[in-house]
């Protein structure tokens, strides 16, 4: 049969989960091949809560290379995206589907045309690293469409770091290293698993969204400005990361909260002191940001040992992390006492996620919130502030698994007959 006759359709589904730095990433040696000055480590995020869906098939019947992003159409050809596609096309190998009289030689990966459709369960480009889900998935989905094998352990990280550095962490569940490596083609500089998300389950991760209008520097101008002009990222890569590495490594083999805590909160400050030190200087926090740190850094301190850790990345939002539901529920009890909702918001869509926590607090409504009373470190104070609306909403999650491949067509975004989004 000629191949303009042939209609068939090839299509994965797969959904990837977003990841949050407890060592940042900031700062490239290569701005092509997207490698980086030092080496991370991050958590991966539950996927119910945070993560990119993405369905990618494949026909002879596709005129060109497409894709959806949140059901609008998006351009495929920026450099980012063209890398991915090309690195993973040259991996294609053969595949066949009998039943469905389906033969894909590997070199016809160059020639046939996808169509990719992507889904975010969270707000894309609002600082919740949905380019790291986002990349991560299209190669983890591609990876499988096209029955790709890795060489070398880590080689989809490297692909998926084509994309955006901080996407090669999310190949993986758990505690993920992004090791920088050595070689000057990026061979080396791949993410490899610390961790399983089962080794430090007890883990509750709070994310506050900051109510934020302004638009903020990119990660990526950010870092290579940064790179470009301040003293102290040189010695952060330098100095600093490497030893903080191990130490974190350490702190999270033995689950040694309190280090962990202290290595956490320390690194991100760190990266803000950069930001500051740039020229011209970057603001990524505001001041809700610093009224968080400003209650967890109180809090901390009056119990003598941490209770939270707090990390915010290019932007307003914090991330925190509890070492257990119970330290969790206090910590919200803090948060929705500074920070009630504006009159704006429901109470089932200020705190989304995993809300038993609330249930655990016996927070269940407005009312609730309203009369929740100042926190014990605050009582020797004459003000207790409070900030209504300056947080948009808190997603309650916790460390999450891998990329999966979802088996049921159900959760496809391409109508299977036609490969155009549903
Ligand atoms: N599901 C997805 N599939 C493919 N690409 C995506 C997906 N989601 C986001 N992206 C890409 O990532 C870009 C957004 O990245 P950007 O770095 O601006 O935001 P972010 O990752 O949400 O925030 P930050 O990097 O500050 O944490 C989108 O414009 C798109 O190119
Ligand atoms: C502050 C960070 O979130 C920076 C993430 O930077 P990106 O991975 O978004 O940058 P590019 O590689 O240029 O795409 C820290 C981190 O995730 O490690």
């Amino acid at each position: 049969m000629g191949e303009e006759l042939q209609r068939w359709i090839l299509m994965v589904t797969a959904r990837a989960p977003t990841n949050i730095a407890v060592i940042k990433y900031w700062g490239k040696r290569d701005e092509k091949l997207i490698l980086p000055i030092n080496d991370s480590i991050s958590f991966t995020l539950d996927p119910d809560h945070l993560s990119a869906t993405t369905t990618v098939a494949v026909s002879p019947s596709f005129t060109s290379d497409r894709m959806w992003l949140n059901g609008k159409e998006v351009s495929l050809g920026g450099e980012r995206y063209q890398n991915c596609l090309r690195e993973i096309r040259s991996r294609g190998n053969d595949v066949v589907d009998e039943k469905n009289g389906i033969v894909i030689r590997k070199e016809d990966w160059q020639r046939l045309h996808l169509h990719i459709a992507s889904y975010n369960n969270f707000p894309t480009a609002a600082g919740l690293a949905s380019s790291a889900a986002g990349f991560a998935c299209l190669v983890y989905s591609l990876a499988k469409l096209m029955d790709v094998k890795e060489k070398y352990q880590g080689e989809l990280t490297a692909i998926a770091r084509r994309g955006s550095g901080s996407a090669c962490r999310s190949l993986y569940g758990g505690v993920v290293k992004w090791q920088m490596g050595k070689e000057t083609d990026g061979s080396d500089s791949i993410a490899v698993q610390l961790a399983t998300e089962k080794h430090w389950e007890e883990l509750v991760i709070l994310v506050a969204v900051v109510s934020s209008r302004q638009k903020e520097t990119s990660s990526t101008t950010g870092m290579s400005q940064s790179v470009e002009t301040s003293e102290l990222l040189r010695h952060r890569s330098q100095e600093v990361v490497p030893k903080r590495v191990l130490q974190m490594e350490e702190a999270i083999a033995n689950r040694d909260f309190g280090s962990f805590a202290k290595i956490t909160c320390a690194d991100s400050n760190q990266f803000h002191a950069v930001c500051l030190d740039t020229s011209p200087p970057i603001f990524y926090m505001n001041d809700t940001s610093h009224r968080i740190i400003n209650c967890v850094e109180r809090w901390n301190r009056s119990e003598g040992t941490p209770q939270v850790a707090y990390t915010f990345d290019a932007g307003p939002n914090a991330v925190m992390y509890a070492p257990n539901r119970k330290v969790a529920g206090l910590l919200l009890q803090r948060l929705l006492f500074y920070f009630p909702p504006d009159s704006s918001k429901t109470f089932s869509s200020y705190v989304i996620g995993d809300t038993s926590i609330l249930e655990e607090i016996g927070v269940n409504s407005m009312k609730d919130v309203e009369s929740l009373t100042a926190p014990p470190e605050l009582k020797s104070e004459s003000s207790s502030s409070t900030f209504p609306g300056g947080i948009d909403y808190f997603i309650c999650t916790r460390p999450g698994k891998g990329p999966i491949l979802f088996r049921n067509e159900d959760q496809a975004l391409l109508n299977p007959k036609t490969g155009f989004p549903l």
